[in-house]
């Protein structure tokens, strides 16, 4: 069994779970964030610089990778985590919401996903197949299923046929997954449909994989209907197996899926808000590249203790963003990935406590108010 999630605890008034999830890579504490390093790599971080913000777990993406440098070269180099220098678990996804995001540059039929390069336009085939022998050659600790993510909104009949699908597709990657030192997780699709969504865990439960993806969510969706998607599923997903929220998410989302029982989260919004120029502080967003913080020779979040926060001020950081200095990034991508992994370990704490409805509702008082 090369992952397995051991529950340590469960939250007294929520279906919050404290974890330990296994991999070949080590153990990691669960609920956790992972950092999203896209190209083998989370961008402008060292390893160092990720282990160090709190980040153990890391997410790459099959479609980036097979394109550029290809599977073929990262297993030549001795497979991903040599590749990138990174000693812990990896996860990554399939290419289902990639492929499936490039919208008309895609053709999809039962075989798979006919598509175009987002870089070059060269056409390409993905099939749950091709996938695992893509993601078996990387060597991720863990590999997503070959899924197909319904948009939002769609006809429920678009739903039914893409998790009906989702299924097949699982089969076929099931059937071609070799290696045993990877362990391979379904992903339930059924778009913001409870039935839908039962059905499609019922058919991948019936495979037994050891985790589950919770995919095609956060596509647009509004937020209540997400959670409302997690209050129908979460009661009859297994308690001994990991339930990864694909895809999310912001702090409110991370809470709100802790408390409907989520292990496991990706997201590009810290680092890719951080290139933007905006940063989390426990006040809410702070964009330091605006002009009223020339001036201003405050850290970005007074009440945070990471390099960035510790060492430099708001004006210094802005005048890096103005003047393109590569530094100014590196400082807005530190300081966010050590608060998304702080924030994560006050949720792990407040579990341990049973208190993790009132630390929801102080954190998004003050939060949701900046
Ligand atoms: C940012 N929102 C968002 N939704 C996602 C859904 C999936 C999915 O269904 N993969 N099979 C993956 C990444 C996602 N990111």
């Amino acid at each position: 069994m090369p992952v397995k999630i051991k529950i340590e605890k469960k939250e007294k008034h929520t279906r919050a779970r404290l974890g330990k999830l296994t991999t070949p890579h080590g153990e990691v504490e669960t609920p956790i964030f992972m950092p999203v390093g896209t190209q083998a790599t989370v961008k402008t971080m060292t390893p160092e610089e990720v282990k160090e913000t709190g980040g153990r777990l890391v997410l790459s993406n099959t479609y980036h990778l097979y394109l550029r440098p290809g599977h073929d070269l990262v297993k030549e180099a001795g497979g991903l985590h040599k590749f990138m220098n990174w000693d812990g678990p990896i996860l990554t996804d399939s290419g289902g919401f990639q492929v499936f995001s490039l919208g008309p540059l895609r053709t999809i039929t039962e075989e798979g996903v006919e598509f175009r390069s987002h870089i070059d336009g060269s056409k390409h085939f993905f099939t749950p197949e091709k996938v695992m022998e893509i993601e078996q050659a990387l060597g991720a600790d863990i590999a997503m299923a070959f899924d197909e993510c319904a948009p939002y909104p769609c006809e429920k009949e678009y739903a039914v046929a893409a998790l009906e699908r989702t299924t097949r597709w699982a089969e076929r990657c099931k059937r071609v997954h070799k290696r045993e030192d990877q362990a391979l997780f379904g992903i339930i699709q059924g778009g913001v449909f409870p039935d839908l969504r039962e059905r499609s865990a019922k058919e991948l439960l019936a495979m037994d994989f050891p985790g589950y993806g919770i995919g095609g969510l956060s596509v647009g969706e509004p937020k209540e209907l997400m959670y409302e998607v997690l209050d129908q599923l979460m009661p009859i997903m297994p308690e001994d197996k990991p339930r990864y929220l694909m895809g999310v998410g912001s702090p409110d989302c991370l809470i709100e899926g802790v408390v409907r029982g989520v292990d496991m989260f990706d997201c590009v919004l810290p680092t890719r808000i951080a290139r933007n120029g905006t940063v989390f502080t426990h006040n809410g967003k702070l964009t330091v590249r605006n002009a009223e913080y020339a001036r201003d020779f405050r850290p970005m979040d007074q009440q945070c203790d990471c390099y960035a926060c510790r060492n430099y001020s708001r004006a210094y950081i802005r005048h890096l963003i103005k003047t393109d200095e590569i530094l100014g990034i590196r400082l807005t991508t530190i300081h966010n990935l050590h608060f998304i992994q702080h924030l994560m370990q006050n949720i792990r704490q407040a579990i341990r406590e049973d208190r993790l409805l009132e630390y929801r509702e102080d954190f998004l008082k003050v939060f949701n108010a900046g």
